[in-house]
Formats: C-alpha cells, structure tokens, sequence
C-alpha cells in the first residue's frame, strides 16, 4: 500500500469508490451476469464501463434501461476504440473521470472488459495516483463459458501440437485463446462458470479441474443464466491494485502486447424479410467459418421491433428487443469475431452483405 491510501479511505479521508472488474472470453455471460446485477442492486447507485470489439455498441444498449433505477443511462460509459488493455491510457481515466463528476457519484463501478482483453493492465492502472486515490478495484471476476470450456475450447491436444511441431518447428504453436483465457483466469478473485444448463454434471466436474489446472488458488462458483447473487460478487474489498504481483499473465514481462491472434469485422446488412432463413445462413456461417462471437442488430421489413442476435460459436439466438425509435435509422449491423485468418470474405459472400470496417 503507498502513502496515498490507508484502509479504503483516500487523503482526505472519503472512503475509496469500490470498482467491479468483469472479465471472462468472448460469450462467456458478462453481460448477462452484469444485469443480474442492476436488476438486483438493493438501491445501490452503480456505474458501468463497458469495453467491446466492434462499434456495434450491443452490450451497452442491451444493458442501458435494464437497470434504471441502479444506473441510469448516464451512468454507462462505452469504450468502443479496442480492447481496454490497450487503450487503458488513452480512454479509461477519462471514463473514470466522467463518472466521478456525477452528482451524486456512483457507489461502486463495474467494468466490463471485452472479451479478447487481458484484465492485469487494468488492475494496473488503479495503481495510478490519479485513480489510486479516489478507486479501489473491490474485485476481479471471470466469467467462464462452461460449454465451451467442456467442449475444449481452450485446450490445446498436446499431442497434435506436437506432432505439428515435428512437421513444422517453426510454426508458432501458442493456443491464443488459451493465453486469454488462462491470463483471465489468473487475474480473478472469484471465478464463475456460466452455463452449467449446456452441460451435465461430469462435464461441470471436468470444467472446475480445467479451471485449477491453470488457477489452482481459484475460487469457483457455478451458475446458469449469469443467476447469483450480487453479494458473491461485490464487496470482496480485495484491492487488487495492491496484489498484481500475485495475479501472474503469460504477456508479464512485454511491452505491449497486441490483438493479432483474432480478427473481427463488422457488416452492415440491408433489412431483411425472413428472418428464420438469415439466421439459418448465419449458423451455416459459423459453423464453416470458425467464427467465435456474432453479434448485433438487425432491421427485419414490416416489424417494428429490433432483432437482437447473438451467436457464441455455432450457438446462435435472436430475439426482438426493443421498437426502433422514430428518431433512429433503421440499420442492421453484426460484429463477427473470430480467430486470425476469418475468411471475411465467405462471411461476407455466404451473407450476401457488405463490409463496414473491421
Ligand atoms: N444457454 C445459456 N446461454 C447463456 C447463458 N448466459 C449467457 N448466455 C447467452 O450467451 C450469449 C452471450 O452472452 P453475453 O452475456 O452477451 O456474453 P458476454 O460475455 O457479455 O459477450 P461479449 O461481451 O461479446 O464477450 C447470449 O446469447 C446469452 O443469452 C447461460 O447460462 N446459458
């Protein structure tokens, strides 16, 4: 602890505002635990920071007016320029900044990282004087996408890789989606594995030996839906900031590292008639395409709500969740993630849409 903190209290003796790290991979359930969350805040003022890969802005839109009487839309920042543990420097303080000036200021902060970010230069940068004095990170917690890691997602054959290596040794063999997800992993106070309803009770077994295999210190709890109590989550009064050096990364030691293992893009899509028929050319998509995250909105003619999709893997759902506003262009738009070398092109082609950015 430096001179510039004592017991949670800040200098000049206001107790320090607790912030919520949520991390987790791409699909795991941030966002669904996160309205878990608000809907179940017990009157508490909270804040959000939600950093995701695209500017498609879902999560923030699905989470804006969930929670209305523990955040209003005032209280949500969106950090859409990359992931946050690269842009910690640029755009974290000033979000932190703007949420400090609301009066009255919020009563804890969650921050939702994007799910290709690694979480230690987040906690890191709650060690600057600015932040340091004024936050402390109350937790860090890692939502698991327990299908996925059943599935072997994350796991990398040992023996594949190195018969790979006796055909090729100068191919690089790192699993970057194991290096996220271990980094994620080691980084969290309490881990969560979410959608235990995919998966029967031999499978969850194996999932929490995956977990210790990597983090045998983790604490684990596991849930469907994101459904668990806020009180798990929140006032773990951890400060992490002061505990990095137990809290291990596979990148400590670099620089900098980037996002060149993943590839992301984002279409925009005309309005559509059948809706049924798009979203069986999606799943035809990511199941030939390995495609790890879809997500955005889509205009379907005649309807006057917003189509909301979401596709993790090959696991596609849609729903409408709101009118479109009369103020609002009507506008479809997915974000598409996957691993270095997407074949942008088939997505684009198989969905017969046009590429906005990437
Ligand atoms: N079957 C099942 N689906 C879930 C569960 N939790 C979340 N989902 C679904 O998984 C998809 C992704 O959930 P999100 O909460 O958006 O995941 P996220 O981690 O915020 O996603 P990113 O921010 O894109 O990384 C959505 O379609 C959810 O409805 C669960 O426990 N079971």
């Amino acid at each position: 602890m430096n001179d510039q903190s004592l017991n949670g209290q800040s200098l000049n003796g206001l107790a320090k505002i607790p912030a919520t790290i949520i991390t987790g991979f791409l699909g795991a359930g941030k966002t669904t635990i996160i309205r878990r969350i608000l809907a179940n805040s017990g009157g508490r003022r909270l804040a959000l920071v939600i950093n995701e890969f695209g500017d498609v802005g879902v999560d923030a839109e699905i989470l804006k007016g969930c929670g209305d009487l523990a955040c209003d839309a005032r209280s949500i920042v969106e950090l859409a320029n990359g992931c946050i543990c690269c842009t910690v420097a640029d755009d974290f303080l000033p979000a932190i900044e703007q949420l400090l000036a609301l009066d009255p200021p919020p009563e804890h902060i969650i921050i939702e990282t994007s799910g290709l970010a690694l979480p230690k230069p987040l906690v890191k940068a709650f060690d600057w004087p600015a932040i340091r004095s004024r936050l402390t990170v109350d937790g860090v917690i890692a939502i698991v996408d327990g299908a996925a890691v059943a599935a072997g997602r994350f796991a990398s054959d040992p023996e594949q890789v190195a018969l790979q290596r006796q055909a090729d040794p100068s191919v690089d063999h790192d699993d970057p989606l194991e290096e996220v997800f271990g980094d994620q992993l080691l980084c969290a106070d309490i881990v969560v594995v979410n959608k235990t309803d995919l998966i029967d009770e031999v499978e969850q077994r194996a999932v929490v030996d995956a977990i210790l295999a990597r983090a045998p210190r983790a604490k684990i709890v596991s849930v469907a839906e994101g459904r668990i109590e806020p009180a798990v989550l929140l006032g773990l009064c951890a400060a992490a900031e002061d505990d990095v050096e137990n809290r291990p990364s596979c990148h400590d030691g670099e620089a900098e590292h980037d996002h060149d293992d993943f590839d992301s893009l984002v279409v925009e899509v005309g309005s559509i008639s059948d809706s049924a028929a798009f979203m069986r050319r999606l799943a035809e998509i990511a199941g030939r395409v390995d495609v790890l995250r879809i997500k955005g909105f889509l205009d379907v003619r005649g309807k006057p709500m917003r189509l909301l999709v979401q596709g993790v893997g090959e696991r596609l759902q849609h729903n409408f969740d709101r009118p479109w506003r009369a103020e609002e262009l009507r506008r479809g738009r997915l974000v598409i993630i996957g691993v270095k070398g997407l074949d942008a092109a088939a997505v684009t082609g198989l969905l017969d849409v046009s590429r906005a950015s990437a």
